[in-house]
């Protein structure tokens, strides 16, 4: 594995290409000419065998039913997110498009700024297919340690689960509430992480490492991450549009806090702070849910 094609050239594809050109020849492409390194069109970018999708979770579906067409690819999958529209993990979106043995999930704590900078970072490579995951995690270059696993919807659950909490996050922080209840909300949400994991069948110890409990402490306590900005925005009293316009970037926080809102009442899974991180997104007092939240009544 020596050529690579990243498809999507937001600030996770430009990381991964920049990543994958310590060991690889990489190309890149994205919806909109740009002026960037190794820049080529669609088409050509889905002449390579290996492939990274960096497109976010909820344009997925429909980008694969646009511009796809199974060639013995191998992909890495990289984006974290559940579908709002129909609560559908990103396994299974893909997998009607892609043999199951063809696909890995990467997860894991990693901000694409640090990636950039060469910082140190451990990621997992999640497959059905260990000899597939294996392959592309000698693609990575020295400063990236990867683990190889066959938990995929535990890594699902983890990536997407935590950009909610990282919502929370931000707002835990903007409304100045202290480190105390930072560390219960981050805690508690590992637990509730874990609680829908259990349901879909994941690996406990999955939400103990790097694409669990690493990638939620590392969201849902800094200013880098998208999701917790847009929570500090919503402490602020700002409107999600408001928000998701000075971001200019991808918060899958929003979409997934829908679907997790869905497969909890659809499958009566008590998710207490997802389902709180939803409705302050449709508009209800981040200081109400808070109160919620905290009551004793509730457990
Ligand atoms: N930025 C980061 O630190 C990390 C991001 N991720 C995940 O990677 C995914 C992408 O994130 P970023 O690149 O950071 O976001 P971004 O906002 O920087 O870029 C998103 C990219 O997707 C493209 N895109 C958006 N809608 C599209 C559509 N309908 N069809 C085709 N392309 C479309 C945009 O043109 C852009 O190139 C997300 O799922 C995110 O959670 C995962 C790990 C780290
Ligand atoms: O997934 C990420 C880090 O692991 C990036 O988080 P944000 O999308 O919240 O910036």
């Amino acid at each position: 594995m020596n050529k690579i094609a990243v498809i999507g050239a937001g600030k996770w594809g430009q990381a991964l290409a920049s990543a994958f050109r310590h060991k690889c020849n990489v190309v890149i492409t994205s919806r909109t000419k740009r002026d960037i390194e190794g820049f080529v069109s669609l088409d050509e970018a889905l002449e390579y065998e290996n492939i990274v999708m960096t497109i976010p979770a909820q344009a997925v579906r429909e980008w694969l039913h646009k511009h796809y067409g199974f060639k013995n690819h191998n992909i890495l999958v990289a984006s974290k997110g559940i579908e709002a529209s129909t609560g559908a993990f990103l396994n299974e979106i893909y997998e009607e498009f892609v043999p199951k043995s063809n696909l890995t999930y990467l997860s894991g704590p990693s901000f694409a700024k640090e990636v950039l900078l060469g910082l140190p970072t451990a990621l997992v490579l999640n497959s059905h297919n260990r000899m597939v995951a294996t392959g592309w995690s000698e693609v990575f270059p020295d400063f990236i340690k990867t683990y190889v696993s066959t938990d995929v919807i535990g890594a699902e659950i983890g990536g997407a689960y935590k950009n909610v909490i990282a919502i929370a996050g931000g707002i835990c922080e903007g409304l100045k509430l202290g480190e105390n209840a930072r560390a219960s909300l981050i805690s508690r949400g590992l637990v509730e992480m874990a609680r829908l994991g259990r349901e879909f069948g994941a690996k406990e110890e999955t939400f103990l490492s790097l694409s669990g409990a690493g990638d939620l402490f590392l969201t849902a306590s800094s200013k880098l991450s998208r999701n917790f900005r847009v929570g500090l925005g919503l402490a602020e009293g700002k409107t999600l549009d408001e928000i998701l316009k000075e971001l200019g970037e991808v918060a899958e926080g929003v979409g997934t806090a829908k679907a997790l809102y869905t497969i909890s009442k659809t499958n009566d899974i008590y998710l207490p702070i997802a389902n709180e991180v939803y409705e302050i997104l449709e508009g209800k007092d981040p200081m109400e849910s808070l109160k919620d939240l905290l009551n004793n009544r509730r457990r």
